[in-house]
């Protein structure tokens, strides 16, 4: 894999200016400008286009829920992919508003069976193994999830969606998302833990405690693709691959709240500058986002006290990156309007 070039200085420059010459005061708009000059450099042009959005919701099950670690049962991974099928969910309602195809991805849930007309299946096995015990995932399974990200990316682009949404569905992944922000940041495990879907002060400290015996169990520091695979799950891992090969292609990526980050945490500690690629829509009430979001030097658009993941909060936060293209794009400037400069 090609990684991303550097942006070019010039077109940034280019960018700036075309910004500061529409009709609003120089910096009036905020976030939304530095989100229109960012939009431009990936694209690498100075009119981009963000009108043919695509959502992927990658779903998988966790080993490690069979600690107890989450309210919910493991089953509700399940009905909610069927639930996506059937148009129901928060990220199904949501993309519909917004016009956002929305693409459900089965990559290893628990039961092997599964299908529906309308979810992808590219199951690597019956959900990861319980990573408090032994590494969730091998080598070749996180390698060949992280493959099939970058594919769907890569066909999303081929296709011409020019923007990308990433989720997930997987319950557990709190967990798993947890031990890895702790393992690649070095963290205290209790710092990087919070209530998930709801998790009660009894199940976070078994989640912690559960984090820290499987990290004295690998011992040894890991590289951020070995925390992956150590504890990771498979739509994570596609995740990262979908983030990486998104970058490599010029189309910005919109990623949704914590478990989504920790993809993007592990992309950038492994490539470090592909970041920039990406957008991040919101800061979760997921209490150790933050810690994850300023590791990235990331300055999420939102604020709504979100915890649900699916890829939501990103395609809540679509509507401001329409917008910020569209200001670069339409909006008239001082001397087309004649408006006085100063
Ligand atoms: C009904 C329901 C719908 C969801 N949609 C996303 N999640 C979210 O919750 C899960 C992670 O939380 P934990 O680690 O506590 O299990 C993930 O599936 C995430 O996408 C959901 C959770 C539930 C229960
Ligand atoms: O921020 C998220 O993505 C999140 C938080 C809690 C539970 N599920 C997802």
């Amino acid at each position: 894999m090609t990684l991303a070039t550097t942006f070019s200085l010039e077109l940034a420059e280019k960018l700036s200016f075309a910004i500061d010459d529409k009709t609003k005061p120089v910096g009036s708009l905020g976030q939304i400008e530095s989100l229109a000059i960012q939009i431009g450099l990936i694209q690498n042009t100075l009119a981009p286009s963000v009108d043919n959005p695509a959502a992927f919701v990658f779903g998988a099950d966790h080993g490690v829920c069979a600690e107890g670690v989450n309210p919910f049962p493991q089953e509700v991974t399940e009905q909610m992919l069927a639930n996506f099928a059937h148009g129901g969910a928060a990220m199904s309602v949501f993309c519909r508003v917004n016009g956002i195809k929305m693409n459900v991805v089965n990559m290893g849930i628990a039961n092997p069976d599964a299908r529906w007309a309308n979810v992808l299946h590219h199951a690597i096995s019956n959900g990861t193994a319980n990573f408090r015990e032994q590494p969730a995932m091998t080598d070749a399974q996180s390698a060949e999830a992280i493959q099939i990200g970058a594919s769907l990316a890569s066909q999303a682009v081929e296709q011409g969606h020019n923007l990308l949404i990433v989720g997930e569905m997987g319950i557990g992944n709190t967990t798993s998302a947890s031990a890895i922000l702790s393992s690649i940041l070095g963290l205290d495990p209790k710092d990087c833990v919070g209530p998930g879907t709801g998790a009660t002060e009894q199940q976070q400290t078994l989640k912690i405690k559960v984090i820290k015996d499987a990290i004295a169990r690998v011992a040894s520091p890991l590289t951020p693709m070995q925390a992956l695979a150590e504890f990771g799950g498979f739509e994570i891992a596609a995740m990262v691959g979908f983030l990486q090969e998104a970058a490599t292609l010029k189309t910005p990526v919109i990623v949704d709240g914590f478990i989504s980050t920790v993809a993007a945490l592990i992309a950038e500690k492994h490539n470090p500058g592909l970041s920039q690629h990406w957008i991040f829509a919101h800061q979760s009430a997921e209490p150790a986002h933050d810690a994850m979001l300023q590791a990235l030097s990331a300055r999420p658009l939102l604020n709504l006290q979100l915890r649900l993941g699916e890829g939501t909060g990103a395609a809540l936060a679509y509507p401001l990156v329409k917008c910020a293209v569209a200001m670069l794009n339409d909006m008239a400037t001082f001397s087309s309007a004649g408006i006085s400069a100063s």
